[in-house]
């Protein structure tokens, strides 16, 4: 294992372990093969080939508990969406393996790679992805149809959902109708309606005004101690990162330090340090 990726390894491990006992409901009804949701050992992944070729990932090795916040910073070009598109079975690895609750994604195919993202992972990102001809209900239920018989809705958990993010007096209206941080609590319900065992964020308030980018951040954060949601967010943003529990520092496609529960200047000053 990185030894920068295991330093206080125990300590995240609890915070998951005491989140997502009691309460959790992410992945619910499933039998967890493994102690992590996510987990990335020697992940090394370039773009391009020949001399063309960067390395964006060299040798990354992640753990991420149940029911923990992990943010992952870096300056641009330091593998960050690289490290994401890995993690969640967009992209292969060249090397290294990359494990969804317990589940090796190396030898499944691209059907099953992607029914896995659709029943287990839940992707939320900047550019919303909402459908503007469908209501806020059925934007959030979309994951669910698309699964067709596979996967059940579960309208208590849509109700919740609804009341959690403050549009269950929205829930007929459009997209159109909603303001950015209205539309992008509808991104982060529907990631959640098939209760994924992680949901992938990457820059989920790059969009948005200081006010309601704290509110996407608080919700994300209640998810994660309500609810037992593991999250994965990338961020360049040290007061977004500092919602986290934990923070993965990249340089270079590597994890060059872990911070816990760290304020959002100690992140801001470790970042002016790597140059970001
Ligand atoms: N499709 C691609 N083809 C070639 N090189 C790529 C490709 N995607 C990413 N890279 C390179 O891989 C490295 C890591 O890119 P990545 O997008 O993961 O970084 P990042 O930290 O997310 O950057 P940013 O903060 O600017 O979004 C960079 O040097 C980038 O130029």
């Amino acid at each position: 294992m990185d030894e920068h990726a295991g330093v206080g390894i125990r300590r995240y491990e609890e915070d998951g372990a005491a989140r997502s006992g009691a309460r959790g409901r992410a992945g619910a009804g499933r039998a967890r093969r493994s102690p992590w949701a996510v987990r990335l050992g020697g992940v090394t992944k370039s773009h391009g080939s020949g001399r063309a070729a960067v390395t964006a990932l060299d040798d990354v090795t992640a753990e991420l508990p149940y029911g923990t916040f992990t943010a992952v910073m870096g300056p641009s070009g330091s593998g960050k969406s690289t490290l994401l598109h890995c993690a969640s079975g967009l992209e292969r690895p060249d090397r290294g393996t990359v494990e969804i609750a317990g589940r090796d994604l190396g030898p499944l195919n691209e059907r099953q790679r992607t029914e896995l993202r659709r029943e287990r992972v839940g992707f939320v990102f900047q550019g919303l992805n909402l459908l503007p001809a469908l209501t806020v209900e059925q934007n959030i239920t979309l994951p669910v149809r698309l699964a067709g018989r596979r996967l059940r809705l579960d309208s208590g958990w849509l109700d919740e959902l609804l009341t959690r993010t403050g549009l269950a007096d929205r829930r007929k209206h459009r997209p159109g109708e909603l303001s950015g941080g209205q539309q992008q609590r509808v991104a982060i319900a529907r990631a959640l309606i098939a209760r994924p065992e992680v949901v992938f964020a990457d820059e989920p308030t790059g969009a948005l005004d200081t006010a309601s980018a704290r509110n996407v951040l608080e919700l994300l954060r209640q998810l994660v101690d309500d609810v037992g949601q593991t999250v994965l967010m990338v961020t360049h943003d040290p007061v977004a990162a500092s919602y986290a529990d934990a923070v993965l520092l990249l340089a270079d496609g590597r994890v060059t330090d872990v911070l816990h529960r760290a304020p959002a200047v100690a992140i801001a000053e470790r970042m002016t340090r790597l140059g970001a």
